[in-house]
């Protein structure tokens, strides 16, 4: 049976639970549950702390996890990058006191204070920058009040919580964090891992793409099919009317109206657009 790591509280949990009952698997209905048997698909769940998920999957005592790039590079785990899941998207950013600091070697001597003390240590090396890394669990956004620190290292999603604090970042990202789907560096894929692959791929697509119908005339068909090529190749079928054609493309969900526009420039007519309920490629 395969055994996946699920983030069991924090900003991944929810998000990771969502996608993994679209691509159909059973999951936890009280948050206590430590971990449930989905007998029909033949996978085991355990519900465990973000941070702890690499640690276990390194170890090999569980197959994939669902975590932050983040949090895998922080783990210095023996674990490897299966599949982005295009949720949870975050930067991981030094930040000061508004106006301090303008680039990161400014550091040098300095107290950053983190949560990824691993992560921002192997980035202060390669930029050949020498100071201390305060390690904190949470809340980073106050060590600098609290005299801890001078600087520190986190996530900014909004940038909300920073700019509350009255600190701003500065440098480029040190990286850019998305939730994944990580396996044992190495670990073969078996059947199990992967049909939870393509169902997870399945529901990527499925939240990513919709699907384009409209109808053209046979003059028109070339530009109007170049404008939705489809994945692979548009499906396109003659009308009942000599000379048209009715196409159906997928298209990227966020480039809908822009479509839609160069599509009836193009001489499409009656372009209908529907979501994708569930896909597999
Ligand atoms: N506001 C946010 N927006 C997007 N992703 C976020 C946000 N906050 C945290 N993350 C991501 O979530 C993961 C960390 O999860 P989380 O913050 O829930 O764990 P934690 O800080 O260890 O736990 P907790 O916050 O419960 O103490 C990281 O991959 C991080 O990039
Ligand atoms: O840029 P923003 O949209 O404001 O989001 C970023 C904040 O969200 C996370 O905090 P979390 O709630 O996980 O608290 P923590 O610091 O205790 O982990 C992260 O650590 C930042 O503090
Ligand atoms: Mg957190």
């Amino acid at each position: 049976m395969l055994r996946i790591a699920v983030p069991n509280k924090g900003a991944l949990s929810q998000a990771a639970q969502t996608m993994l009952s679209e691509a159909g698997y059973l999951q936890r209905r009280e948050s206590r549950e430590l971990a449930i048997v989905d007998e029909e698909n033949q996978v085991e769940f355990f519900y465990l702390r973000p941070r702890d998920i690499a640690v276990y999957v390194g170890h090999g005592t569980l197959d994939v996890g669902i975590t932050g790039r983040d949090l895998l590079l922080d783990s210095e785990a023996d674990a490897e990058e299966a599949l982005g899941l295009d949720f949870a998207r975050s930067t991981f950013h030094f930040a000061g006191p508004t106006g301090r600091f303008t680039s990161p070697e400014e550091l040098q001597g300095k107290r950053v204070a983190t949560s990824y003390s691993n992560l921002v240590r192997n980035y202060l090396k390669e930029q050949r920058i020498d100071a201390e890394v305060v390690r904190l669990d949470g809340a980073i956004e106050s060590s600098i009040r609290l005299g801890v620190a001078d600087a520190i290292a986190d996530v900014v999603e909004t940038g909300n919580t920073m700019r509350a604090a009255g600190l701003e970042t500065f440098g480029d990202p040190i990286m850019r964090s998305e939730a994944l789907l990580i396996k044992r560096r190495g670990l073969e894929d078996g059947a199990s891992l992967e049909v939870l692959g393509r169902r997870l791929r399945g529901v990527l697509v499925a939240r990513q793409y919709v699907l384009m119908d409209f109808d053209v005339s046979e003059e028109n068909l070339e530009a109007a099919t170049a404008i939705t090529p489809g994945l692979e190749a548009p499906t396109v079928s003659p009308l009942q009317r000599e000379g048209w054609y009715a196409v159906r493309s997928m298209v990227p969900k966020r480039s809908t109206n822009q479509l839609m526009d160069s599509l009836y420039e193009a001489g499409a007519r009656a372009i209908l657009v529907s979501p994708i309920g569930a896909a597999r490629l």
